[in-house]
């Protein structure tokens, strides 16, 4: 497929089966299949989008505009949408505007946003319709499909937060158009990791493309896009609130691949290291681990800061104490008691959990990551 027919194309729709099935539907210019996602029973929505993408979110307002009383609330930028205190001003906001159960939340932004704006929709009234309509590529591959929302606490990310799915996801991909290639190259930190967790063609094309094809209408991106959706959508599916999965396989955890060091770089580094970029770091250091668990080769390892650094993601880090990092890996969702456990993996595309690795890995592991 040529980079025109890419943007020119009939969407795709993904469908994610379970309790509340929903669609998630990949293309470009799409915003008038919003109504359709929300329905006629409902009347108010909640436009909730990045404060500095109030042209982003334009259409979307006025598609929805067509069919329902918008009131549209610009959130903060990025990571600091994710706070308890932001919530509170949108509860505040649909409380004064009398939003009943039969409303609706849409949120327009990055995975922050989709966060942020998926826990109101989760927590007002114990649960509206939420319809996301991601504008980064991290977003529309991950934040935006399955269902985790939540915020940001003093110890540690997404600490806080519910499971709600959404009533549908739009992946509109020509709002990529005006992403900072910084944080485009951020969102294909979420891909590649599914590449290592799950489908490796997608490893097969970030091996093999010239990473500045990778544009926001290019046939590859979308190609790449619908298969990080389609790995998550397989996983949560089968395990929607991680409590496990089957056949041996981790469930819904398996996503959390590279998460455990990713989460304590964000942190200790106050939030200035991008989500996508510690992810690459995360899964070069437990790769490292793996390694020293006798689950992967030095060259399953060597493929690992490959294909990361190939699409212009850091797989290096020194910039925190081991002391500081362990200290925040510790409160990962994943640990039990004081027993840490890391998502790795047993090979290529086979993700196990690994309970309680030896403290020597784990430093030897940050040593091996530090910068030259
Ligand atoms: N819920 C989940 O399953 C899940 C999955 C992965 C990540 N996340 C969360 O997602 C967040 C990271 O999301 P992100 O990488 O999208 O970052 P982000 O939401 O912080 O957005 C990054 C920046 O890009 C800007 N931006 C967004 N879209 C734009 C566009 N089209 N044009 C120009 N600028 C644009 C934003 O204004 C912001 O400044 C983290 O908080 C992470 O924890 C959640
Ligand atoms: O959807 C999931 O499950 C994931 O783990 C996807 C991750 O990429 C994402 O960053 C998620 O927000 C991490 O969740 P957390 O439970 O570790 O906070
Ligand atoms: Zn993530």
């Amino acid at each position: 497929m040529s980079s025109s027919s890419a943007s020119t194309s009939e969407p795709t729709v993904l469908h994610v089966g379970g309790a509340s099935p929903y669609d998630v539907v990949v293309g470009h210019h799409l915003a008038e299949r919003l109504p359709a996602m929300l329905g006629d029973d409902v009347t108010r929505v909640a436009l909730l989008y990045a404060g500095p993408l109030g042209a982003l979110a334009q259409p979307v307002a006025d598609a929805l505009a067509t069919k329902y009383d918008v009131l549209a609330l610009g959130l903060p930028d990025g990571e600091d949408a994710k706070h308890a205190a932001v919530a509170n001003d949108c509860w505040e906001a649909l409380g004064e505007a009398g939003f009943t159960r039969s409303d609706a939340v849409v949120t327009v932004g990055g995975g922050a946003t989709t966060d942020l704006g998926g826990f109101v929709a989760a927590s007002w009234l114990r649960g509206v319709k939420v319809v996301h309509v991601p504008t980064t590529v991290l977003a529309m591959v991950d934040a935006a499909v399955g269902g985790k929302t939540g915020v940001n606490t003093g110890a540690g990310k997404n600490l806080v937060g519910a499971f709600h799915e959404p009533a549908g996801v739009i992946c509109d991909l020509a709002f990529l158009e005006t992403l900072p290639r910084d944080e485009f190259v951020a969102g294909l930190g979420e891909v590649v990791k599914c590449g290592f967790i799950s489908d490796a063609r997608i490893l097969e094309i970030v091996e093999t493309i010239d990473p500045e094809a990778l544009t926001w209408n290019s046939a590859e991106l979308r190609e790449l896009v619908e298969r990080a959706v389609q790995v998550k959508i397989d996983v949560v599916v089968d395990d929607l609130k991680e409590t496990g999965g089957k056949d041996g396989h981790p469930g819904r955890e398996a996503l959390n691949y590279g998460h455990t060091l990713a989460h304590a770089i964000e942190k200790t580094s106050d939030y200035t290291v991008r989500h996508g970029e510690a992810v690459a770091i995360g899964c070069v250091y437990v790769a490292e681990v793996a390694r020293r668990a006798g689950l992967l080769t030095p060259e399953e390892v060597a493929r690992h800061r490959a294909a990361f650094s190939r699409v212009g993601l850091p797989v290096s880090y020194d910039a925190a104490t081991f002391q500081d990092l362990l200290a925040v890996m510790k409160v990962d969702k994943k640990a039990r008691g004081n027993q840490l456990r890391l998502l790795a993996l047993d090979g290529i595309g086979r993700p196990t959990v690994l309970a309680g690795p030896q403290d020597e890995w784990l430093r030897e592991a940050y040593s091996a990551i530090a910068k030259a």
